[in-house]
């Protein structure tokens, strides 16, 4: 009896434990995502970008932590078929190696819906059988208009399929738009834990040891979400340019299109400075730009991710038209 025990206990695969972090464009994920990694730094990362080119990176460039990148789509559609195949090679990584990291934090897109990925960390048996699903966290931005879950289902999704809400950016919102979120999130989530993070910062041990929650699998007659409205662009800027003018024309545009332009990111170059400026602009502002140190794999040309509900390509020319005028 004590053999048969000894021998089934030893059959028994340890499952690596996955975080979702999901959340609309903009609303803190991977700020979020740094400060965690700050307090718990045994972890493989996975990033999705909907731009093509990769930003979020240079956000948490300063962890060493195993990071894979999957970008120019959206991880619920366009690259879901690179999950499985990604969580393979971490899980076999893992097996080969003196266990590499404790869990894996998966940071989807802002507009992806995180029930496919759902669905594959809990159906896909070899999956499921090497991972444990922990935990589903959706950022949502008190500084964002409650409109946004009317225009956009994917934010509305985000934060149904949450066992954790966190809400970000508090500083920039004020006490009535706060009760106003809390007031919708009390409806979409009711049954969430919900917190609350400014510039990322909240107690990390709460967040990566909350109690696992029951979770349903996809109801296979409920309707899909409608096809994303949404398109991306990534400008390329060959020469320096003054922060000033870019400054004042991503102001322009993002005041101008608050409904269209629903982000802006990007690495950009000014005159006699080595160092990059991270720009990042959506919900409406335009946010302090923060230099990054240099690195020898930065080739000098700056690059502006747009991505906009809609179609892109006249903003994205409106944009160029106006940083290379000399009037702004
Ligand atoms: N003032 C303030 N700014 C914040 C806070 N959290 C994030 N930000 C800023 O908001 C901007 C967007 O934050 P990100 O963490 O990049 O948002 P994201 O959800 O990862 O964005 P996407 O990946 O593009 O969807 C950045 O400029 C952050 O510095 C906060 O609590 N307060």
């Amino acid at each position: 009896m004590n053999n048969y025990s000894l021998a089934r206990s030893s059959n028994v695969i340890e499952r690596i434990p996955v975080f979702i972090i999901s959340g609309f464009l903009g609303s803190g994920k991977t700020t979020l995502l740094n400060r965690l990694l700050s307090h718990a730094p045994q972890s493989a990362v996975i990033i999705n970008e909907f731009g093509a080119t990769p930003i979020d990176q240079q956000l948490l460039r300063e962890h060493k932590v195993p990071l894979s990148t999957l970008v120019g789509g959206c991880l619920c559609c366009q690259v879901i078929g690179s999950l499985t195949p990604l969580l393979k090679n971490l899980r076999m990584a893992w097996d080969s190696g003196d266990r590499p990291f404790e869990r894996v934090i998966i940071e989807t897109s802002g507009v992806a819906n995180p029930e496919p990925v759902l669905d594959i960390l809990l159906r896909e048996r070899w999956l499921a059988a090497r991972y444990s699903l922990q935990g589903v966290i959706a950022t949502v931005s008190a500084s964002m208009d409650t409109d946004h879950f009317d225009y956009f289902p994917e934010a509305q999704a985000q934060i149904a399929w949450a066992d954790t809400v966190v809400m970000t950016q508090t500083d920039l919102a004020t006490a009535e738009a706060i009760a106003k979120l809390d007031a919708r999130l009390s409806v979409l989530a009711p049954a969430a834990t919900r917190l609350t993070a400014v510039q990322g910062e909240l107690d990390h041990n709460a967040l990566l040891n909350l109690p696992n929650k029951f979770r349903r699998l996809r109801n296979t007659e409920l309707p899909e979400l409608p096809d994303h409205g949404f398109s991306s662009i990534t400008l390329q800027l060959e020469h320096p340019l003054p922060w000033e003018r870019m400054q004042k024309t991503l102001e322009y545009l993002i005041a101008h299109y608050p409904k269209q332009l629903v982000r802006v990111k990007g690495m950009v170059y000014t005159p006699g400075q080595n160092q990059p400026l991270l720009v990042q602009g959506g919900a409406g502002r335009l946010y302090p730009a923060t230099r990054l140190p240099v690195r020898t794999s930065d080739d000098g040309v700056g690059r502006l991710v747009i991505i906009t509900q809609g179609e892109v390509k006249g903003l994205a020319e409106e944009l160029m038209t106006q940083l290379r005028s000399h009037n702004v």
